[in-house]
């Protein structure tokens, strides 16, 4: 069975259309990469999976999260599976990160929601020492400090890594990155798409993945749905689609890409 089932997913707003008739699925484990040039829809495809479109576009047609529809579904059905089937990590961390709060307590909040979820109640000790498992789980040093520290204290990547504890906190089945590393120095950047990678094999999560950096997107997902003006141009396994592009939208992002390769002397 599918973990995601996306069915003529349309997003508009007024008259204007920004995503059209959009189909594709994802299997249990599964990764996908979601690519297309700046506009072209990914972002809104990716809150319309999780019902957090802005409330003035419309989404139609179908989008089936763990067997449950999310379009047109209530705040209190659509909070419970953002909690539980899929959790997203975002281009910029703060955007997922309360700045008043320290960093231990908002990755403690989800980490007891979802306990209660499944029947069970964490609190005092055993919450903090999972607190400190997910930060030495993304690979941040000396975590108790980390805990008590607010957003404003860590560095970028370290934030992306908090934001990356919350997401997994979760425990979803199906992570949705969008821009994950945009926002970090390129060094940052390896490390954290370096960590998603380890963390998503490791937990046998799904990932729809979504990037503008080509390379990246080869060797993270299995599978690609290239998008143009929010319709899906070309959809395939990653290695065929790259290899022997159909379309000429996706023959020009893949030329852009080379380029820009070849313009920094091939040093990725
Ligand atoms: N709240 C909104 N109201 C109206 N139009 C919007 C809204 N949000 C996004 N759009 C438009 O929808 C289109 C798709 O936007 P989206 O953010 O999904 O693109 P994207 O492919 O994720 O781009 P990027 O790679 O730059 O993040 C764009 O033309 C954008 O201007």
């Amino acid at each position: 069975m599918s973990l995601l089932r996306v069915e003529s997913l349309s997003v508009q707003t007024g008259d204007t259309v920004l995503v059209s008739n959009l189909s594709f699925s994802l299997a249990p484990g599964e990764r996908l990469g979601l690519i297309g040039e700046s506009g072209s829809g990914k972002s809104l495809t990716a809150l319309a999976m999780t019902g957090l479109l802005p409330r003035q576009l419309d989404a139609s047609g179908s989008v089936l999260l763990a067997g449950e529809e999310v379009i047109g579904g209530s705040d209190r059905q659509l909070n419970t599976l953002r909690g539980k089937a899929v959790a997203m990590v975002f281009q910029e961390p703060l955007t997922a990160l309360d700045p008043l709060m320290r960093v231990g307590k908002q990755i403690a909040e989800p980490a007891a929601r979802r306990a209660k979820r499944d029947g069970t109640s964490i609190m005092g000790g055993a919450l903090d020492a999972i607190v400190v498992d997910l930060l030495l789980e993304v690979a941040l040093p000396d975590p108790q400090r980390i805990a008590l520290a607010y957003p404003h204290e860590l560095s970028g990547g370290q934030r992306q890594r908090v934001a990356i504890a919350m997401a997994l906190a979760c425990k979803p089945d199906l992570l949705i990155a969008d821009e994950p590393t945009t926002a970090l120095d390129v060094t940052t950047q390896a490390e954290i798409l370096g960590l998603l990678d380890g963390l998503v094999r490791k937990r046998d999560m799904a990932l729809l993945f979504i990037s503008h950096d080509l390379p990246v997107v080869a060797n993270t997902v299995e599978r690609v749905v290239v998008l143009r003006r929010g319709e899906a141009v070309e959809t395939g396994l990653v290695t065929n689609v790259f290899a022997q592009p159909r379309h000429d939208y996706t023959r020009s992002l893949l030329q852009a890409a080379r380029s820009f390769d070849d313009a920094l002397g091939g040093k990725r």
